[in-house]
């Protein structure tokens, strides 16, 4: 792509996401839409004489929804785990980019940080497997995403006064606005571990943007969906995506639901990049067809 088709898109996003109103910014990332928010360069992981990842380098734009994808084994849930800080690569570097308030510019290398500093910089991550409180309401369950944004302690919020009780209540303004976007609103009460499978699976994307997230990642938001679910779940990644300006990285083994999603892909083979591009270019990467063999593209 053109540097200034590039740019265009970019422009088209932010005007996109300028024309809705909304009270809260789920997005708390202040890079210009287009410009490189995560760049991660030369990335190395082995687990003993397996080599995970080999030389991985890419980089996601903000507000571009960018897929990761590969045959089994490829390294795509290591290279999530080493963004989040559950892995540390041995070698390379990871750069999330952010903007002040003031309007500086920082980078941050996540290599060197735990998984709760990567988090509280705005890093947040859905699992394959639901990792929810199902004996919790929903409602309660996205109020628990919001905690790292609570100021006042436990105790004065168990008080119930002043400005605990103030902000409570914008929390759960918050909060209300996510369950609005994900359509939740029907299971607001509802204990978690009594709701469908595609259902749960949309709630913990409503906790991970209850973060408020600078990036979101998602490990295959989509797995053990039936063909509705999978088209309901595509439709809220778009709208986090177009209408709110989160910008997304996720691994996703349905070729049909990637390619229709995405900005941009990065294809992993055995630990090493085979293709980085548009989805129009990877379905014509050759390379890219090749380790997919026999596999729909
Ligand atoms: N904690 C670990 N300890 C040892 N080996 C690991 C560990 N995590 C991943 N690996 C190995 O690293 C390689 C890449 O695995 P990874 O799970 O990242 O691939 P993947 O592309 O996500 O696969 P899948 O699509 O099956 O989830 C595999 O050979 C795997 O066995």
């Amino acid at each position: 792509m053109s540097v200034t088709s590039e740019l265009s898109s970019g422009a088209e996003k932010e005007a996109l996401v300028r024309t809705r109103a909304y009270r809260f910014e789920l997005n708390s990332s202040r890079v210009a839409v287009g410009a490189p928010l995560l760049e991660v360069a030369d990335v190395s992981l082995r687990f003993g004489g397996i080599r995970a990842l080999s030389e991985v380098s890419f980089t996601v734009r903000q507000g571009d929804i960018h897929a990761v994808i590969g045959p089994n084994g490829a390294g795509k849930s290591s290279m999530l785990n080493c963004v989040s800080g559950l892995y540390r690569p041995q070698r390379g570097t990871i750069a999330l980019h952010s903007v002040t308030e003031a309007d500086e510019e920082r980078t941050h290398d996540l290599v060197a940080r735990k998984p709760h500093q990567i988090a509280r910089l705005g890093v947040a991550r859905s699992f394959q497997n639901i990792e929810l409180f199902g004996h919790l309401t929903l409602l309660e369950n996205l109020m628990l995403g919001r905690h790292s944004h609570m100021r006042q302690s436990v105790l004065a919020g168990m008080a119930w006064f002043g400005p605990a009780r103030r902000q409570e209540i914008e929390h759960r303004e918050f909060v209300e606005e996510v369950i609005d976007l994900l359509q939740l609103q029907a299971f607001r009460h509802a204990h978690v571990g009594s709701l469908a499978y595609g259902v749960q699976k949309r709630v913990e994307l409503g906790r991970a943007l209850c973060i408020e997230p600078a990036l979101l990642l998602l490990d295959e938001p989509m797995a053990g969906m039936n063909a509705e679910e999978k088209e309901d779940m595509a439709r809220f990644i778009l709208d986090v995506s177009e209408l709110r300006g989160v910008t997304t990285m996720l691994i996703e083994h349905d070729m049909g639901v990637v390619m229709d999603l995405s900005d941009r892909i990065t294809v992993l083979d055995f630990g090493k990049v085979i293709g980085d591009g548009r989805p129009d270019e990877i379905s014509a990467n050759e390379d890219v067809v090749k380790a997919y063999l026999g596999e729909e593209l």
